[in-house]
């Protein structure tokens, strides 16, 4: 289990730049484009989130590994990243609780990994000069070789994803006699979001993010949960025709991330691709109907474009960050359709924001005794 490996590995950029660092183990080269997560705990919910489905990992944290793993702390069925850049990488781990070491769920996984390297200038790097590809090699090909690999790697605009992390058949989450009835479509759904649901006394169906609305309404649900997912949300052009009919039934629709993207997208609002995305768990934003504050987890390399939220007479914007001013949570007005572009469901994170699944079950009940 012990790693030794201090061969030399290399993260190269779309851009041209070159940053050196040491294989974590695995031998191999990933592709991907190349973000960074702000979070200081929970890496094993980073890894697992399969919103970073074909995306490169630069941790800012320190260290990697040090409390090992634990089956609690998956978002999905494994891990998800293309690959990890971080700095200090220990497969020697103190947790009474922890089940393995991260260098072994690595292992399963065949994940490149690159530690060792200046993650401080690197993040700085890509924070001046926006979000890129990237190929990371710890297999010694050289650069020339990584260069053509990296030149047939897609632009994550215009990229589909969810597809490939989507469920291939339905399956249920909670418990049956629960009093509420959720379908959601899952683009790349966090496990979190399902314990946040069955928590409140929902029975989950959880559809692949094809399905039809009479797929959907064999299971006669009270609402409708359109899931966070990973990729570019406007080349899902089916779906977003079926969130279009889901939201003409009335019964309350809630989306997170990639599912407010669509939803956006419905009404006529464009997204775009940021120039640095927001990934991290300390991200306020203003609830602009309670006037409080939230400090929120969020993983978004997309938004939607705010004036035309603003412009849009059916829209009203509920929530912005306020880092930046993007649209942080909208709302249909005349009906109980909302969503936000960060994670309720945190995992990892703060928790200031289970109220939304609160909100969701209300109004499900209200519509319930119409
Ligand atoms: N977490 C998510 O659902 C991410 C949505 C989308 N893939 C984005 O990067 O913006």
């Amino acid at each position: 289990m012990k790693y030794t490996s201090k061969d030399k590995a290399v993260v190269l950029l779309s851009d041209g730049t070159i940053f050196h660092g040491k294989s974590v183990g695995i031998k191999g080269t990933t592709t991907g484009e190349i973000c960074f997560n702000t979070g200081v705990t929970g890496y094993q919910e980073i890894f697992t989130d399969p919103s970073y489905y074909g995306q490169i990992m630069l941790s800012t944290v320190a260290h990697i590994g040090n409390y090992g793993v634990h089956a609690d702390e998956v978002d999905s069925d494994g891990i998800k990243i293309a690959g990890l850049v971080c700095k200090n990488f220990s497969t020697d781990y103190s947790r009474p609780d922890a089940e393995g070491s991260l260098y072994d769920y690595f292992e399963k996984k065949n994940l490149v990994a690159v530690s060792d390297v200046d993650t401080r200038a690197l993040v700085s790097y890509i924070r001046d000069n926006g979000a890129m590809n990237a190929v990371i090699s710890t297999d010694g090909k050289s650069i020339e070789e990584l260069k053509e690999i990296l030149a047939a790697v897609p632009d994550m605009k215009g990229l589909e994803l969810a597809s490939a992390v989507s469920t291939k058949e339905p399956y249920f989450y909670g418990d049956e006699n629960a009093t509420y009835k959720v379908a959601a479509l899952d683009f790349g759904i966090k496990t979190n979001i399902l314990r946040c649901l069955a928590a409140r006394d929902c029975y989950v169906k959880v559809y692949p993010y094809n399905a039809t609305l009479e797929d959907l309404n064999d299971f006669n649900p009270d609402g409708y949960f359109l899931s966070n997912g990973p990729g570019d949300p406007q080349p899902l052009t089916e779906v977003i025709e079926t969130v279009k009919e889901i939201i003409a039934i009335n019964k309350p629709v809630f989306g997170i991330c990639l599912g407010h993207q669509l939803i956006g997208l419905t009404q006529g609002v464009n997204t775009y691709k940021m120039f640095n995305g927001h990934r991290g768990i300390n991200h306020p934003v203003m609830n602009a109907i309670s006037g409080k504050g939230e400090i929120t987890s969020q993983n978004h390399g997309f938004a939607v474009v705010r004036e035309e939220v603003e412009q849009n007479p059916n829209l009203e914007i509920t929530h912005y960050h306020l880092n930046d001013n993007t649209v942080a949570g909208m709302r249909l007005k005349d009906k109980q359709v909302f969503s936000v572009q960060y994670h309720p469901e945190s995992s990892p994170g703060p928790n200031d924001s289970k109220y939304l699944f609160d909100q969701f079950v209300t109004y499900m009940k209200e519509h319930k005794e119409a």
